[in-house]
């Protein structure tokens, strides 16, 4: 019996009705805020993250309902199916066991009723070898120079998770390495990182489940051309990341060393697997990326253990559906106060919009787009408050994450400004930020009103220490696939991404075609494409062209 559509349900009812009560004035957060014990009742610690929620539109009666959803849902029992390795992948009949990757219990993980622990192991002690050599000299390049440079080319999944990690922890990685990433098939990328590397020091890492995206492939094509052009060979300049038996896992192209991901991880999960391991590990070193690995541990545990009224993911994501379907918001913001975490926003971008765009159910029943995943976006603070945040006030609400870390990487520079440090300074931005969306302001001149009644939630960390980037990443992993199972959606492929591929692939049939003959014409394609490559193909003629 498929489960019922969560619009269809009593709860949604119930929940539908409660939204309601929210319109009335009295229900506007400046009151709410003046409840007692405000913060103790809507906040939660856990697995080394403290998750406030004070500041969201809602009240213990609200709240009631949400965790009633969560077991109308059966969340918990959802989200340990997906980690016991069961095909939560319904449409691809795949298992998916990101959580796998930083297990280091000795219990077993099957899928398919095998045993996957063993192989897991193997590949973080090969990373670990690997990773050693390369960074103590015992790898070189084929001119026998230490490697100073590690271009990463990749995209999507395989690009994006790894970037934002390793960003949040540069303050711990190696001088001696340079990281770069090439994931845009756009020469510009290629262009940019080729001018700052030095080829003979270069290890270029490529990353792709499917060895299949044409956007990777063509990078590795550009990577392997611009070796040879400088007299390198790139057997002893290139290492895979892919999955076992992938046009990339290919004995007969020599490299230094192959990894192997699996394909019940998908590439937005990826991040814990090889596909984060390899370039990680470099970077940053084994240890730390296997600190990284115990937090989203924790996290793991956590989620899978802890009751909903007590559980950091689960209760995220079920603020988020309150927000999304029932006060009408259609965008979520994430602004780390936390300049290391610049690249988290994109990383959750793709995991939460490729996890939860969906339009039908898991077993195929439509679904309205309002029931579905919203738009996010998000900037570090306080950069974010000197762009967009003048709309975040006066303009369309929308929920904000503020994301805030108590001790930062660099406590050593303490000059102050105004009588405060600039972690200070900061901190006062932070502080104020989510307080004036909530309580607004009135004003004789309606230009200056604040209307307020903005929600967002806030969560804090200690410090930005690999374990606790890996609780960060694993909690939005898993507020992700909690939505997902409230919507009864599956969260796990993408299919979404397919059409416009297939339409690329007849454009650049006809790119080919050109390229083989100039005489070739664009004639007989929709007349809107046939345009824009006549533009492509007529170089200095395009003036002409616009002005015929
Ligand atoms: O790792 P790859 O097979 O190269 O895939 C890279 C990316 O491309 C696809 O189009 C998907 O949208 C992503 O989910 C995936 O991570």
């Amino acid at each position: 019996m498929p489960s019922p559509l969560f619009s269809e349900t009593p709860i949604w009812k119930k929940l539908a009705q409660q939204a309601q009560r929210f319109s009335l004035p009295k229900m506007h957060l400046k009151h709410l805020l003046r409840q007692e014990r405000r913060l103790e009742t809507f906040s939660l610690n856990g697995a080394g993250l403290f998750y406030d929620f004070s500041r969201q539109r809602i009240d213990g009666e609200a709240l009631g309902h949400l965790i009633e959803l969560a077991e109308a849902r059966d969340l918990r029992a959802q989200f340990r199916a997906m980690m016991a390795g069961e095909k939560v992948n319904v449409t691809e009949g795949r298992a998916a066991l990101h959580t796998a990757c930083r297990s280091f219990s000795d219990a077993p993980v099957r899928a398919d009723g095998k045993d996957v622990m063993p192989a897991i192991r193997d590949v973080r002690e090969k990373i670990r070898a690997f990773a050693e050599k390369i960074r103590g000299g015992a790898i070189t390049g084929s001119t026998g120079k230490p490697f100073r440079h590690i271009v990463v080319v990749g995209i999507g999944g395989s690009y994006l998770g790894a970037q934002f990690i390793s960003e949040a922890l540069c303050a711990f990685a190696d001088r001696k390495l340079a990281l770069h990433y090439l994931a845009n098939v756009d020469i510009h990328n290629f262009g940019h990182v080729a001018s700052r590397i030095d080829p003979e020091t270069t290890l270029w890492v490529m990353i792709s489940k499917s060895y299949t995206t044409a956007e990777t492939l063509a990078n590795t094509k550009q990577a392997y051309a611009f070796m040879e052009e400088k007299g390198l060979d790139p057997s002893k300049h290139v290492v895979t990341v892919t999955s076992e038996g992938s046009p990339g896992d290919d004995p007969s192209n020599p490299v230094i060393d192959a990894f192997h991901m699996f394909n019940f991880i998908g590439g937005r999960y990826s991040v814990t697997s090889a596909v984060g391991g390899v370039p990680l590990s470099l970077y940053l070193g084994y240890e730390r990326f296997e600190e990284l690995l115990r937090g989203a541990e924790e996290m793991d545990q956590h989620a899978l253990t802890a009751p909903p009224e007590k559980n950091l993911p689960l209760m995220a994501a079920l603020i988020s559906v309150w927000n999304n379907n029932f006060l009408g918001y259609e965008a979520h913001a994430i602004i780390p106060y936390a300049e290391p975490l610049c690249k988290l926003a994109p990383h959750v971008q793709q995991l939460y919009m490729e996890s939860c765009g969906k339009s039908v159910t898991k077993d195929g029943r439509p679904l309205d787009g309002k029931q579905t995943g919203v738009i996010i976006f998000g900037e570090p603070g306080t950069n974010a408050q000197h762009s967009f945040f003048q709309l975040a006030h006066q303009g369309r609400p929308f929920p904000i994450d503020f994301i805030g870390v108590i001790r930062p990487q660099y406590e050593q520079y303490r000059s102050e400004s105004k009588g405060v440090t600039n972690h200070q300074e900061l901190w006062a931005n932070f502080l104020s930020q989510p307080m004036a969306l909530a309580i607004g302001k009135d004003d004789e001149n309606p230009a200056k009103v604040f209307s307020g009644n903005r929600p967002s939630s806030t969560i804090l960390l200690e410090d930005l220490s690999p374990r606790n980037v890996g609780r960060l990443l694993a909690f939005y992993e898993h507020r992700t696939v909690f939505e997902a199972f409230i919507w009864d959606i599956n969260p796990f492929d993408q299919f979404g991404v397919e059409l416009g591929k297939v339409m690329a692939s007849d454009i650049r049939s006809e790119m080919v075609a050109k390229n083989g003959d100039e005489k070739h014409s664009f004639q007989g394609m929709d007349k809107i494409n046939e345009f824009y490559l006549e533009a492509l193909f007529s170089g200095e003629k395009w003036q002409v062209m616009r002005e015929g």
